[in-house]
């Protein structure tokens, strides 16, 4: 039998009577299958922590977490999931209170189990509706009037979107295509998708140039003739043949040696090349597409890139914003790479929880989307939970020599009277708690200390 809801339904009381009677009511008059009991109030939390739990039912009056209390703390933590509260008849000035601080719904013990039923299936209907409500939205967002060809591109970034019209706007364009950028910002992706948009049809072969030497870099994108050295016993076709009339995208070009980039030159200027060992020169229509995550114009400085071929190949550039500096993006890509990921290792998808976007969004990605995606794909791999931990990717972000500590010491400017340690660590907590939004958990980790001693020192500079 299918579990309905899909997540469970977790009912709190520390009468377990009542408990067995209200599940087996649930499953037998209300068809909810999937029901998850507990008698004591302090297990709920850890509970909530690891596992997606739809709707949570408690009664008001328990040992050692009251039901109000625990209504609060469910509140603050969980502020998605619906909480119904059970009072007994003399309690209905609490239960009024309960509505306030969030309830979702209550019930007096010893109402028909009808309409206690009717309500909790109203919880389960109110989730459903909110969670097609996110999916739509996120589909909406990510794929927003664009092109089929940026389909693979999830971003909901204005930049990125000024960068995706530009390419398609000089997509008919047959001149060179630069893409710049820091490592695992998508520029693969992009040169894909430019290719998509200028020629689809026509093939696209894509070559790393970053470890070819100069005969390599020949023989790889021009082919040779039958021996034309020791071991060519028969002609090769190269790279530049195969593109046609496609296109040509030439990875990491910034590490191409000096020699080779004459023999590009030529090739980009007069759309001409000659296969190692002929003498017979070709012809070739293929568009190209570059890709670098090294500063050309500091190359060309430093006299190690040709500036005639930088500007044949810059004719039209873009250059690819690091994640850092589109954090808005975060929940888009790790639903996205949470989704493939679920799918790739055969895995149920799991909750993401919004704490772990706020913990992403203040790490600075030095390996961009890519180190994200990575992160996603560890992470799930090694865990089964039905929430994605956040335990993992804090270990990751802390282990990673702070890139944020070389860019302070760029940006930061000391005024002239130094402040004190002290309050250099309080105006630190300050920030760090900004930066979770509040959450002591993130913000612990981000400061690198545990979530007591913040705890502590947020005692300290409270006021009273
Ligand atoms: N906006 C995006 N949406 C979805 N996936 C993305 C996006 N950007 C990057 N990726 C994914 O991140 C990974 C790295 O992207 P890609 O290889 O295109 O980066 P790159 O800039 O070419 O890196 P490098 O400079 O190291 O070659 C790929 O798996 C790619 O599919």
């Amino acid at each position: 039998m299918m579990p309905y809801p899909e997540h469970p339904i977790l009912l709190v009381d520390d009468e377990e009577p009542w408990l067995h009677s209200f599940a087996l009511t649930l499953r037998q008059r209300g068809g909810i299958n999937n029901v998850l009991k507990s008698s004591d109030s302090r297990e709920v939390l850890p509970l909530l922590r690891n596992q997606v739990v739809d709707t949570v039912v408690i009664d008001l009056t328990m040992p050692h977490i009251s039901g109000e209390e625990l209504l609060e703390q469910i509140s603050h933590e969980f502020p998605e999931i619906p909480v119904i509260v059970i009072t007994g008849m003399n309690q209905l000035d609490v239960a009024v209170s309960c509505m306030k601080a969030g309830a979702f719904d209550f019930f007096i013990k010893t109402a028909e189990r009808e309409r206690l039923i009717a309500g909790v299936k109203r919880a389960i209907e109110f989730n459903s509706l909110k969670l097609e409500n996110q999916r739509l939205r996120s589909k909406m967002l990510a794929t927003r009037s664009r092109h089929a060809a940026f389909e693979e591109i999830v971003t909901d970034d204005p930049a990125m979107f000024k960068l995706l019209d530009y390419l398609e706007a000089v997509s008919p364009s047959r001149h060179p295509v630069l893409i710049c950028g820091e490592s695992g910002t998508g520029k693969e992706l992009i040169a894909r998708a430019v290719h998509q948009l200028s020629c689809p049809e026509q093939p696209l072969v894509a070559v790393n140039v970053a470890g070819l030497d100069d005969d390599m870099f020949a023989d790889t994108l021009f082919g040779h003739v039958a021996g034309a050295f020791t071991g060519a016993s028969s002609k090769r076709f190269g790279m530049v043949e195969q593109a046609a009339n496609g296109t040509l995208f030439l990875d990491e070009i910034g590490d191409l040696s000096l020699h080779s980039q004459v023999k590009l030159l030529r090739l980009v200027q007069e759309r001409e090349f000659l296969p190692v060992g002929s003498d017979k020169v070709k012809r070739s229509q293929a568009r190209i597409v570059c890709a670098t995550n090294v500063d050309l114009e500091q190359k060309i400085k430093d006299g190690r890139f040709r500036a005639d071929l930088y500007y044949r190949l810059a004719t039209h550039q873009v250059v690819v914003p690091p994640l850092r500096e589109r954090r808005a993006d975060l929940p888009l890509l790790v639903n996205y790479f949470v989704d493939q990921a679920s799918v790739d290792l055969a895995k149920p998808r799991p909750a993401v929880k919004k704490e772990l976007i706020t913990l992403l969004h203040c790490y600075h990605f030095p390996g961009n989307v890519r180190e994200l995606q990575a992160m996603i794909y560890d992470v799930l791999s090694r865990y089964h939970s039905g929430v994605l931990p956040l335990d993992g990717f804090r270990e990751k972000i802390l282990s990673t020599p702070s890139g944020g500590i070389t860019e302070l010491v760029e940006e930061m400017v000391f005024p002239e009277h130094l402040p004190s340690l002290q309050e250099m660590s309080r105006l630190l907590v300050e920030e760090a708690m900004s930066r979770a939004q509040g959450n002591q958990r993130t913000a612990a980790a981000l400061l690198g200390i545990s979530q007591q001693a913040l705890s502590k020192r947020l005692k300290k500079m409270s006021p009273s």
